[in-house]
């Protein structure tokens, strides 16, 4: 049995590299065969994936190192039947958190992926006109979709990010999209929010790095959690986010949590959506269906 590495040596800032040369270095001391395969740019995974798939024998295995970024992207590439393990190496590992993977323990996590049998997980699966695939972390309508965007995009971010201050970027722009961001409507199985500030469905409880935003969603359930936060005076908004970041905003009247196997929905206006952190445009009147796929992990 071979190990097959997918690795992004540029996730977590270079972190990608650090567990890679630590894993491969115990991997040769412990005699155990490997074949590394390096992104050496955006995007890569997926040919990467498809180069494995062709070389590997049933019997091998497949091990993504990398952030939510990587890992999205290479179970997007990889069939619903083929097993994989993953060690984070990301700077928000929220699917590495959900899964209850040791975000510092590369070589643990190694040795109970060598030791583990298979097992289920359910990811989130997507369908619109315009817009399909798999979700390894959430699926944003509005607010964390704007925000994502409006960071990616923003001019301040460059002029930051030379002077190290990245993540101020991030805080500007949601401090931005907070105050000016205009609710919408969205029809969910049936219901209809009319003043929706934040819409995220997600299978495991984090997003933005460690946030627990659906605190008992559960990779190992078909349950897909929905948290929906209303458009409200702006006093309220604010004194809400430290109760996120504690995991006590599901009692707030302002905030609805839905819990079903399958979500088929409807948005009133234009939208930014965002995908595990990457950003699309989800258009108006068009009918979205998030469901859940199996998938095998070694863990
Ligand atoms: N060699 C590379 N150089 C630059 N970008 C890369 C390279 N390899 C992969 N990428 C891109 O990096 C992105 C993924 O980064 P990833 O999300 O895994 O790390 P991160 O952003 O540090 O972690 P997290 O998402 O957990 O915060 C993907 O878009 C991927 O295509």
């Amino acid at each position: 049995m071979d190990y097959y590495i997918l690795a992004n040596p540029h996730a977590g800032h270079g972190h990608g590299q650090q567990v890679t040369d630590k894993l491969t270095a115990y991997l040769t001391q412990e005699q155990i065969t490997y074949h590394l395969f390096n992104t050496q740019q955006p995007l890569d995974e997926y040919q990467l994936m498809t180069d494995i798939l062709a070389q590997k024998s049933a019997e091998d295995r497949i091990v993504i190192i990398g952030g939510d970024g990587t890992i999205s992207l290479a179970v997007n590439t990889l069939p619903a039947d083929q097993a994989f393990s993953y060690i984070p190496a990301g700077s928000g590992n929220d699917f590495a958190r959900g899964l209850d993977v040791s975000l510092q323990q590369t070589i643990e996590t190694f040795d109970n992926i060598h030791k583990a049998t298979p097992q289920t997980i359910y990811v989130l699966k997507y369908e619109s006109e315009d817009l399909s695939g798999i979700a390894t972390n959430n699926f944003g309508i509005g607010l964390d979709a704007a925000i994502v965007a409006a960071a990616n995009q923003s001019v301040t971010k460059g002029v930051l990010n030379t002077l190290k201050l990245g993540q101020l970027a991030y805080l500007f722009s949601a401090l931005k999209i907070i105050l000016f961001k205009k609710p919408f409507q969205v029809t969910v199985n049936g219901t209809t929010f009319d003043k929706t500030f934040l819409f995220t469905l997600t299978k495991h409880p984090f997003f933005g790095g460690g946030v627990p935003l659906a605190p008992d969603a559960n990779l190992m359930d078909a349950d897909i959690h929905l948290v929906e936060v209303d458009r409200f005076n702006l006093l309220g908004i604010f004194a809400l986010i430290p109760k996120v970041l504690k995991a006590k905003h599901l009692s707030n009247k302002h905030v609805n949590h839905l819990v079903d196997q399958s979500f088929e929905l409807k948005i009133s206006s234009d939208q930014p959506v965002q995908i595990d952190g990457e950003v699309h445009q989800l258009q108006a009147h068009q009918t979205l269906r998030v469901t859940t796929e199996k998938r095998t992990i070694l863990k």
